[in-house]
């Protein structure tokens, strides 16, 4: 197997969200769960995306797990390595974003890395280094409640100088709009200055197209699913790649039952479970309960579900509008609820795979990744996108069998999504 792209992905929503944008524009994707077992068999691949659960760790245990990948993809002969972030930058002044994508840079012999969150099929733009959400400034979006990492500054440029040694510059959208190599100048130029990294603007996906071109001149560069697609594009205009992935033949049928678990409490989420209440049973567990008394409300909440899923699908909560969730987090910390809610919704998951379900949908990043890790899935093929950013996956090499899953990035989806996912995973 020797791969023309590799990235790593800061979280299993994000990796699945990259690895689908890498499909649609034809690249043949494999997404693994940590690095692969050398026994795991995969197919001929073009890309492999590597999810890691490293974007709200300490920032030496993220750069550790994400150099041992990056000397892994460099092993699979990627010439160039994405490290996928969220498109909403989600991060704290502590890291991750900008120690990584240093350490990732150091690893591949320095120069300047590219940087951009754009992502303009969900909303997210970049503009004279300030982060748009839809309409709205990142700091004015519903990212500033976030349990984990409350965003509070849409000027990229300050906040990835805020968790970085070295300074960061800015490529800004008139240098952009005059082509690949005059933004390739402009970066080489905030190189020599001593800028280990510049925020790219990117308003359209020709800018994206712009910026892919100018990455894979580069070893590295750090950024969501729109910077995905600029690489993709670059590599099959390049020639070096045929374009002819599609993903459809991943759906083959699982059978099974099906379930939904959520954990993200961002505005379009709770929207999604309000809307599957009209046509499915939805549990809303209730998080002071069960940070004060966790395993009997775990039990009570698999009980409950185990006595519905054989009749059809059910929605496992504990989502939480933002003032419950500061409540919480005050009284028991922030790491702490949220650590304990993961902990609880992947045991969950976990039991109602033991009890047949097949088809499962996830929404969270980190409440993914918790339940993919419980699950032991060692790596997805990627099937037809459900939403912007979601697509259809199928477990490789796990114990359970075939199943098919969805990862949904707490804020994609439209309000009807989780009964789309599941008419798309039968
Ligand atoms: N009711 C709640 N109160 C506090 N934290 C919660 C609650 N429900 C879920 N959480 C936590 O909020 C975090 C949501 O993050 P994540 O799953 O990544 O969602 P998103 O994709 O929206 O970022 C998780 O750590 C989850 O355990
Ligand atoms: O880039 C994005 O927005 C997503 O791919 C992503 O990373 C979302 O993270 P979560 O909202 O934590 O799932």
């Amino acid at each position: 197997m020797a791969i023309s792209l590799g990235s790593i992905a800061d979280d299993y929503t994000g990796a699945s969200d990259l690895a689908n944008t890498l499909t649609k524009n034809g690249l043949r994707t494999v997404q693994t769960v940590g690095i692969p077992d050398p026994s795991l068999a995969l197919p001929d691949i073009d890309a492999v995306v590597v999810s890691l659960k490293i974007r709200s760790v300490p920032a030496s245990e993220a750069v550790n797990a994400a150099t041992k990948a990056e000397r892994w993809l460099r092993q699979q002969g990627a010439g160039h390595v994405l490290y996928k972030i969220c498109s909403t930058f989600d991060s704290t002044d502590a890291g991750n974003i900008g120690p990584v994508t240093e350490a990732l840079s150091e690893a591949a012999g320095g120069g300047g890395v590219l940087v951009t969150p754009a992502f303009p099929e969900t909303g997210r733009t970049v503009y004279l280094g300030h982060l748009f959400v839809g309409g709205q400034p990142l700091n004015e979006s519903p990212l500033k409640d976030h349990p984990l990492n409350p965003m509070h500054d849409a000027n990229l440029v300050r906040v990835l100088a805020r968790q970085s040694r070295g300074t960061v510059g800015l490529i800004d959208l008139p240098a952009i709009a005059a082509g690949a190599a005059a933004a390739k100048a402009k970066l080489d130029a905030l190189a020599r200055t001593g800028a280990t990294m510049a925020i790219a603007d990117a308003i359209f996906e020709r800018d994206l197209e712009t910026l892919g071109e100018i990455a894979l001149e580069t070893p590295v560069s750090t950024g969501a699913s729109g910077l995905g697609l600029g690489l993709a594009r670059a590599l099959v205009r390049s020639g070096r790649i045929s374009g002819s992935a599609t993903g459809e033949d991943v759906i083959r049928p699982v059978g099974g039952l099906s379930a939904i678990i959520a954990g993200s409490c961002s505005k379009a989420t709770l929207r999604q479970i309000d809307v599957a209440e009209r046509v499915m049973p939805v549990l809303r567990l209730d998080p002071e309960r069960l940070l004060a008394a966790g395993p009997d409300q775990i039990a009570a909440a698999i009980s409950w579900a185990g006595d519905r899923i054989s009749a059809g699908p059910v929605v496992v909560a504990a989502s939480a509008a933002p003032e419950t969730v500061s409540r919480l987090q005050s009284q028991y910390g922030r790491e702490a609820s949220g650590h304990a809610i993961e902990t609880a919704t992947s045991i969950i998951a976990a039991e109602l795979v033991e009890r047949g379900v097949r088809r499962l949908v996830v929404a969270g990043g980190e409440t993914s990744g918790a339940a993919v890790d419980k699950l032991a899935i060692p790596a997805f093929l990627i099937g037809p996108e459900i939403a912007p950013g979601v697509p259809v996956l199928r477990t490789v090499g796990n114990a359970q069998g075939d199943m098919l899953l969805a990862l949904k990035s707490g804020n994609f989806g439209g309000e009807d999504f989780f009964t789309a996912a599941l008419a798309m995973m039968q």
